[in-house]
């Protein structure tokens, strides 16, 4: 048996996020950062733009990432991990991930345990975190600074640690619905859309069927919370997956309904309320804020249709005490045990190295943490 509490071979623990700005000066080159090479046209940039802007040009995913690491780092200390230091970087804002891993190679660290706070695979929510990490690496060796070892910690979906949390709160928001239609609420499961090419080829090529991994594992996650909402409850709630914050050319396909179309047609079908669940997202940043508290919640009260928007898993101890469990499950895996992995569901845990041609991207760049990853 391998001791559970040695983080061994890891020294380090980096929570690797989206990054947001901070005031209304950092919304255009955030933007820019985010969009670089990516086709998004001018209008949808400056629509964007405005949802920052309503917020005073601040994105609330910075201090949720902050609450996140105020969280693990006590989860750490209360179960003997106080010795791993827990660092943050994102792709997009200040912390950058370079700066951060420079830090981390200055402090002495050889080998890092990265958390990416996104939990399904697709391009953008996991090959792109990896072509990020390849690319401060390079420019670390590029710089003579002999990079840190990283391996990216496996998709989270379906471990308990991310899914309980969500189910209390669909129960929280089921509470708050008026008796007379909370029985009748159907939930609306939203994630992140994609390019419809993007979808087929996420994850091991061929795994999953149609919409790929991506959609296969929100389907899963959103089966399991229904089914608990079920057990707790004895509502067995309908329920369909959905998409919000579409962006790209109008003629590109990406995954469909949207969010509001779907608040339209559940309303005309005579569904008494909705339970909007944000399963696609780890904390309640701005496309939780803008696309469903503002733009569908605003659209479902247009329509005289009760909604509400269940919470992300945010800072929950739950998430934290998960995250410790998927590095102490790797770091024995990668002293040579066969130790147990924790996840819920039809899928089973997800791999820890994508294999090669995992999660394709239009323009192949190196990627990090993956079979065939230059720093491995
Ligand atoms: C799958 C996915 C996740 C979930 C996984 C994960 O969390 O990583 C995610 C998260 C996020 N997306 C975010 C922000 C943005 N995403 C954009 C654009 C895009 N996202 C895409 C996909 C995803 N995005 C795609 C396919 C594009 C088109 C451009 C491209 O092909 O790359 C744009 C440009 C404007 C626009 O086009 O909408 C912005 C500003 C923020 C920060 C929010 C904040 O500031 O609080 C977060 C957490
Ligand atoms: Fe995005």
């Amino acid at each position: 048996m391998p001791d559970q509490r040695d983080p061994a071979p890891y020294d380090a623990l980096l929570l690797l996020s989206f990054g947001g700005p901070e005031g209304p000066d950092d919304v255009v080159p955030f933007l820019e950062n985010v969009t670089r090479g990516r086709g998004i046209p001018k209008e949808r940039l400056k629509e964007v733009g405005q949802h920052y802007f309503l917020f005073g040009g601040v994105s609330p995913i910075n201090e949720q990432n902050r609450a996140l690491l105020d969280a693990l780092r006590e989860d750490f200390a209360e179960h003997g991990l106080d010795g791993l230091p827990v660092y943050w970087g994102n792709r997009n804002w200040a912390p950058y991930l370079v700066d951060t891993l420079r830090e981390m190679a200055a402090d002495g660290r050889r080998r890092v345990a990265v958390l990416a706070t996104s939990a399904y695979a697709s391009y953008s929510g996991c090959r792109q975190y990896r072509e990020n990490l390849a690319e401060a690496l390079a420019t670390l060796e590029a710089e003579g600074t002999a990079p840190p070892r990283v391996d990216k910690l496996r998709h989270y979906f379906n471990h308990p640690g991310f899914v309980r949390p969500m189910v209390d709160g669909v129960l929280k928001s089921l509470a708050e619905l008026d008796e007379s239609v909370r029985a009748g609420a159907h939930l609306a499961f939203t994630t992140h859309s994609i390019p419809t090419a993007s979808a087929d080829t996420s994850g091991p090529a061929g795994e999953h069927g149609d919409g790929g991994a991506y959609v296969a594992e929100h389907l899963d996650v959103a089966r399991l919370i229904a089914e608990a909402v079920r057990e707790e409850t004895g509502v067995a709630h309908p329920w369909q997956l959905v998409y919000q914050s579409r962006s790209g050319a109008p003629h590109t396909p990406w995954l469909e309904p949207d969010i509001c179309d779907h608040l339209e047609e559940r309303h005309a079908a005579g569904v008494p309320a909705v339970v909007m669940v944000p399963i696609g997202f780890v904390s309640d940043h701005m496309e939780v804020l803008y696309d469903l508290d503002t733009e569908a919640t605003a659209r479902a009260a247009e329509l005289g249709l009760p909604v509400r928007r269940s919470a992300t898993v945010g800072a929950d101890p739950r998430f934290a005490a998960a995250v410790r469990g998927l590095l102490l499950e790797r770091a024995a895996t990668e002293r040579g045990f066969v130790v147990e992995r924790c996840a819920l569901g039809a899928l089973g845990p997800s791999h820890d190295l994508c294999p090669v041609g995992c999660c394709p991207a239009r323009s192949p760049k190196p990627a990090a943490a993956g079979a065939d990853s230059p720093y491995a």
